[in-house]
């Protein structure tokens, strides 16, 4: 099947013709030299589909660095053997798990290189871009973040709340934990994350710092826990019902201590690609129906923009090995949501 013509600038991710760049860029107040640093990391021990480590491999191979490039961003991207090092397949065989955890030395060891380079990244003044990998990562992101900017706010755009702790979790796969551990919850002090991660009250996410959007598959647990901590989320219910740009809007007074149209908090944007609808994103681990659709997860990435205050993003759980015939399709979004968030706009 062919596209038809009018489909191609963004269908297809490879296009030269790209709609021009928001001047906006000039306004991003956090970083210098209009500088991305793009970390990919080819990661999958944080859930159980083998496929997703391709992610990164697949983002930049459909020609995501130049795309950002054109934007006018100068890029910087040192591949992927910092992380490639850490995973070996003799190590996971002996990575048994701790409680419920699966793979909880792995993941422990790369959140928390994750973290390191995120940081340095941030502390120059560059926006970090993670390319995933399965969302486990985003403890590492987040982290990273928090190390460079402290009053930092937290946007997670997905299906599920990934705040399961050791304890709750029904299927031991700490992709669907971070947060828990970011916001330094009951239960999350354990080994071997305690022996890394920043003591009681200095950077960990306050959870009032945190906004979901696009949630549709809540763990039960979960749901006590964001009510027991008055975490804020816009689940579908939430969009279908205001619609994204008001959804949008409101997230982003709440993160700035609830003043309308008020937009200096850090924000750091991490993007599940399970959060759009598996139509419009088929290849990922986790697909559940009823999810965004295409233009309002682009929305969130061009109004996120908008404000000037992107600080690090995270594009995450892309595996081109699931719906292998859709897979174009899947790493096509996966860059165009990138380049909305670097200020590609519609005129
Ligand atoms: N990052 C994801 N895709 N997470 C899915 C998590 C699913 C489920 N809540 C779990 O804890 O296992
Ligand atoms: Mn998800
Ligand atoms: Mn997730």
């Amino acid at each position: 099947m062919s596209a038809a013509p009018a489909l191609t600038s963004t269908a297809n991710c490879g296009s030269s013709e790209r709609p021009r760049a928001n001047s906006a860029v000039d306004n991003l107040r956090f970083v210098k030299n209009k500088t991305v640093s793009l970390i990919g990391c080819p990661f999958s021990s944080g859930q159980g589909r083998p496929g997703v480590e391709a992610g990164p491999n697949s983002l930049v191979s459909a020609g995501l660095l130049e795309q950002l490039t054109q934007l006018g961003w100068t890029v910087e991207f040192t591949g992927y053997q910092q992380f490639e090092s850490i995973v070996s397949s003799e190590q996971l065989a002996k990575d048994t798990p701790i409680g419920k955890m699966k793979n909880p030395r792995t993941v422990s060891h790369v959140t928390q290189a994750v973290a390191t380079v995120v940081a340095s990244k941030a502390k120059e003044g560059k926006i970090p871009l993670t390319l995933g990998g399965d969302h486990s990562l985003g403890l590492g992101t987040v982290l990273g973040s928090l190390a460079a900017h402290p009053d930092l706010a937290l946007i997670w755009v997905d299906a599920h709340a990934d705040i399961n702790t050791p304890q709750t979790t029904d299927s031991g796969n700490l992709h669907g934990c971070p947060v828990s551990f970011l916001c330094n919850l009951e239960d999350t002090q354990v080994e071997p994350f305690s022996t890394w991660l920043p003591g009681p009250a200095s950077k960990f996410l306050d959870p009032k710092r945190l906004v979901y959007i696009g949630l549709r598959d809540v763990d039960s647990e979960e749901k006590t826990i964001l009510r027991k901590h008055g975490i804020k989320a816009f689940s579908m219910h939430e969009v279908d019902r205001y619609g994204i740009g008001a959804v949008v809007d409101m997230a982003l007074d709440y993160i700035n201590d609830g003043v309308k149209g008020k937009r200096e908090r850090p924000i750091h944007l991490s993007f599940d690609v399970d959060a759009l609808d598996p139509s419009v994103a088929p290849s990922t681990g986790t697909p559940v129906r009823g999810g965004l659709s295409f233009r309002e997860g682009h929305y969130i990435c061009e109004a996120l923009y908008e404000t000037g205050a992107l600080v690090a993003m995270d594009l995450m759980e892309v595996n081109p090995s699931l719906m292998p015939a859709d897979a174009e399709q899947t790493i096509a979004v996966g860059c165009s949501l990138v380049r909305s968030a670097f200020g590609e706009t519609l005129l």
